[in-house]
């Protein structure tokens, strides 16, 4: 049996993209409201019966959200084009600093739009 553990967070930010499609409204400055989501797996330890305290992760997780929320995200370094890929790889990195391999994935979606990506190990 494995376990999972999630915590959702969201943030407000703005970009602009380059893309193929939609060319103009896409290098305009636009925001989202993204809901990000986290998830550990593994054995819960058998004293604290918990695979992490969620109260560890939720700090974790808060320092993140401090990085990007309210930003302008084309300025955030190590985001490189801010599609939800590459918003996946860059909590990925940030979680797995302090999780290593008890983090199984990350998911970044845009309610509003029903648009969705999930990054798995
Ligand atoms: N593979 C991806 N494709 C696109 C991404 C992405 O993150 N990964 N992101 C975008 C844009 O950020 C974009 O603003 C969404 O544009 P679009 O799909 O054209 O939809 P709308 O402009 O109608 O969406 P709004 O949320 O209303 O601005 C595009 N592609
Ligand atoms: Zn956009």
């Amino acid at each position: 049996m494995r376990y999972e553990l999630s915590q959702s967070f969201y943030f407000e930010a703005a970009h602009t993209l380059r893309r193929k499609i939609d060319v103009e409204p896409s290098l305009r400055i636009h925001g989202h409201t993204y809901i990000a989501e986290v998830t550990l797996a593994g054995q819960p330890d058998p004293d604290s019966g918990m695979l992490v305290d969620l109260a560890h992760l939720r700090g974790h997780i808060e320092t993140l959200r401090l990085a990007l929320d309210h930003r302008f995200l084309d300025e955030v370094a190590e985001i490189g084009p801010a599609t939800l890929e590459n918003l996946c790889a860059f909590i990925w990195r940030a979680m797995e600093a302090h999780y290593a391999q008890l983090l199984d994935c990350v998911e970044v979606r845009r309610q509003a739009s029903g648009d969705a990506c999930r990054l798995r190990r």
